[in-house]
């Protein structure tokens, strides 16, 4: 080893061990604190045995406060320590609008005429806060004002940073330790001695790792354009932009939980986090519980935002098209009332008042429930209605009202005849069948017979659309497009009246502290998500991700969810697989309404190296001409791959080799995206290679990644749809390490395997 290289390493080793024993002073702080938890359980858990309600008052509340300590601390205990600045003597800061603080400058006098500078305060940056003894400092939280420098903190920018340094650790051992300088022109000190700076960075660091069936947060490394996001006000809409791998899903996330640190009354309302699918969904949601968040967030796919749906079923583009358009909500209009018309309607309604046959016929009825249906508001509330203009058509015929000019009486004498036949058991059940309750699954199982459809649909689908869309519904599972229909649905039914689940009193059950603390009626972070969602039908901000997806439709079922909240907005029109962009940009205007919006954009690419991207950026040029592709900020020196295969079997084997080959290439996963057709082939195509390795449908690469890809017949997945560019610039875009390409003939390639798609 050269001369060199041995002081770098002892200066990184004496860097490591100076971590090294700040991070045993924090445990050895978190250890008392546990110790104190636990006194405090063991003392609530005495005074538990007095019994008097003082006492059990008392024991409840220092067992919830201990409990929740507990949990706290043994959830973040491992690796929480990540990042550290050392600053330059300033001010204390004042918070700008966003929380984090503005005046960042160095005092005047921090830095001497040569360039000297002591350093005059070093702060610890963690995953959760911890206080010592003294109430000073010994890590700060990542989401905490002070911690903003952290991330924004660039050599263009410097405010007080010096140097910011990030602290691999595993369990209580730091490994290593990342620096960048913030002021390298300056000769800086920490208690007399000059501060060194080692590694190369922590960014790169990360980027290179393998990737794995989930997302891990990336607290320790967040980019200035990405903190602006994660920190920006909450008020209104946060609308950001950005291309693939600019870390939109992870600053969504990491958002959420800034939000909820920063005002964690407010968001007890919950977040709700709105994602295009459930493989998505699976990919992201382990990263909340690693920002020690605690469950008011719902993270939920398009297919499973309506109680009791769980659709992850595609329909084929066409029936996808007018299943989503904002077209659908006038045939649900006329279905939801039409709906009422599918049983056994009754033509007659016979009764019998004060002694005499009362009898409403075909017309009269017909004529009612025009009156009834005259106005917008949902089916199922006009039942009362209903029976009311009924008991009044019933009145006015038995000639009752005639015998009585004295007002009183007169009312008196309707309000028995009201009793009386409503009493009656053909009345009843007559109500029933003309004026059934109704259910959303109802009425769009009744859309799925054609002629039926085709009168609700009149002037606004074509036979052919009718035809399709009918067929698509006799289907017997859901579809996602249809959970949108349901929605919209409920909204025109009205929900049925739903009895209120009565808790029960028992005095076990309030004691919220034991709950915390009792393993077996703990509820995982999921479940209680699931609860608090269920019992959810507003949230206090939500956020969607990949937004350029969403149908008119679905920006219908989201809007409902938000009506009163603040939003954060995510996605990249250019990846959008929406056919008619403009009316899904209509239907979310009208879901946001008039609320000011604030914009973001994100513009460099942390997933793909730049021989990806600059394949990929050659589809987008096709599928969006003049859109600029996000910079890479990495290369491998490894090009993309080509290979070409006949259809059918041989198209199947070459995939085979292909992520064999990969799968000895990356430590990672692999992922295989085909056109959505070809689904389950490909999945029997990959049979016994093992976990790592994965078939996706086109639709649902969105948002995920992998460390290398195998994207098949790019002209197959291109011609799926009238958005299938976009679609084929997802899937290009999916991979961190190693991408290859494998051509059918339909694909055109050229002599070097190149499909014509994707040649310069
Ligand atoms: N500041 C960062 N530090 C480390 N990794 C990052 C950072 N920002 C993004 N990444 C990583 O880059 C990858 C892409 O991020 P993400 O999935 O959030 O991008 P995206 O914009 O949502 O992409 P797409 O539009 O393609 O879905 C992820 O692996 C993420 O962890």
């Amino acid at each position: 080893m050269a001369a060199h290289d041995t002081a770098v390493d002892s200066v990184r080793d004496r860097e490591i061990a100076v971590e090294q024993e700040h991070l045993d002073k924090v445990y050895r702080r978190l250890e008392e604190k546990i110790h104190e938890a636990e006194f405090l359980m063991d003392d609530a858990a005495k005074r538990g045995q007095v019994g008097t309600p003082g006492a059990l008052a008392e024991r409840d509340a220092q067992v919830f406060r201990a409990g929740v300590h507990l949990n706290r601390l043994n959830s973040e205990f491992e690796d929480f320590l990540f990042g550290r600045i050392d600053l330059l003597y300033g001010k204390d800061g004042q918070k700008g609008p966003d929380g984090a603080y503005t005046s960042v400058e160095p005092a005047e006098d921090a830095i001497g005429p040569d360039g000297a500078a002591e350093i005059g305060e070093t702060l610890h940056i963690g995953r959760i806060g911890v206080l010592d003894a003294e109430y000073a400092p010994l890590v700060i939280d990542w989401r905490a004002p002070a911690a903003a420098a952290f991330y924004r903190s660039t050599p263009v920018d410097p405010g007080r940073v010096v140097r910011r340094r990030v602290i691999r650790s595993k369990g209580r051992k730091v490994l290593g330790v990342e620096d960048d300088l913030m002021r390298p022109e300056l000769t800086a000190t920490l208690g007399g001695a000059e501060l060194p700076a080692v590694g190369d960075g922590a960014l790169m660091a990360a980027l290179g790792q393998a990737r794995s069936h989930t997302m891990r947060d990336i607290v320790s490394s967040i980019q200035a354009e990405q903190d602006l996001v994660i920190r920006a006000p909450a008020a209104s809409v946060t609308q950001v932009e950005g291309g693939p791998g600019t870390g939109k899903t992870a600053v969504a996330l990491h958002r959420a939980a800034y939000l909820l640190y920063q005002d964690r009354r407010r968001y007890a309302g919950g977040i709700l986090i709105v994602s295009p699918t459930p493989l998505l969904v699976a990919y992201t949601e382990g990263v909340l519980p690693s920002l020690g968040e605690e469950g008011q967030v719902a993270i939920r796919a398009l297919g499973s935002l309506v109680d009791g749906a769980e659709a992850d079923a595609y329909d084929d583009p066409a029936v996808a098209r007018v299943k989503g358009s904002a077209r659908m909500v006038r045939i649900l209009r006329k279905a939801a009332r039409g709906a009422l018309e599918l049983g056994e309607t009754p033509d007659r309604l016979r009764v019998v008042a004060f002694g005499r046959r009362v009898e409403l016929d075909a017309d009269e009825l017909k004529r009612i429930r025009q009156n009834i249906l005259g106005g917008t508001a949902p089916v199922n509330l006009l039942r009362p209605r209903a029976r009311r203009l009924l008991l009044d058509a019933l009145y006015a015929k038995s000639g009752a009202a005639a015998r009585h000019t004295d007002p009183e009486l007169a009312a008196e004498l309707r309000s028995s005849f009201d009793e009386d036949v409503s009493a009656e058991d053909s009345f009843l059940d007559f109500l029933n069948a003309w004026w059934p309750e109704l259910t959303a699954r109802g009425v769009l199982s009744a859309m799925s017979d054609e002629r039926r459809l085709g009168r609700w649909a009149r002037r606004v689908l074509n036979p052919g659309e009718v035809r399709r869309v009918a067929r698509s519904l006799r289907r017997q599972e859901l579809s996602v497009h249809d959970v949108a229909l349901l929605d919209e649905l409920q909204t025109l039914l009205g929900a049925p009246a739903r009895p209120r689940r009565k808790r029960e009193v028992d005095p076990l059950e309030q004691l919220t502290g034991l709950e915390e603390l009792m393993p077996q009626r703990e509820e995982t972070q999921r479940e209680r998500a699931d609860r608090l969602a269920a019992e959810r039908t507003e949230y206090a901000h939500v956020i969607v991700d990949e937004a350029q997806d969403l149908t008119p439709m679905q920006w219908r079922m989201v809007g409902r969810r938000g009506r009163h909240a603040t939003w954060t907005v995510v996605g990249d029109p250019a990846q959008s697989s929406w056919s008619s962009p403009d009316e899904a940009a209509e239907a979310r205007d009208e879901a946001l309404g008039s609320r000011p919006r604030r914009r973001f954009s994100l513009t460099v690419n942390y997933r793909n190296p730049a021989e990806i991207a600059e394949l990929a950026a050659r589809v987008l040029a096709l599928a969006m001409p003049g859109a600029e592709s996000p910079a890479a900020v990495r290369s491998t020196g490894v090009e993309p791959r080509f290979t070409v295969a006949q259809d059918g079997e041989a198209l199947g084997e070459a995939v085979r080799a292909e992520a064999l080959r990969l799968l000895e290439r990356v430590d990672g996963t692999v992922g295989v995206v085909v056109a959505m057709q070809r689904r389950e082939e490909a999945a029997r195509w990959l049979a016994g290679l093992g976990e790592r390795v994965v078939a996706l449908g086109s639709l649902e690469a969105k948002g995920l990644e992998y460390d290398a890809t195998v994207v098949v017949s790019p002209a197959e997945i291109a011609d799926e749809s009238p958005a299938g560019l976009r679609v084929l610039y997802v899937a290009l875009t999916r991979a961190t390490q190693q991408l290859t390409v494998v051509s059918g003939q339909r694909d055109e390639p050229d002599g070097n395997g190149v499909p014509d798609l994707l040649r310069d």
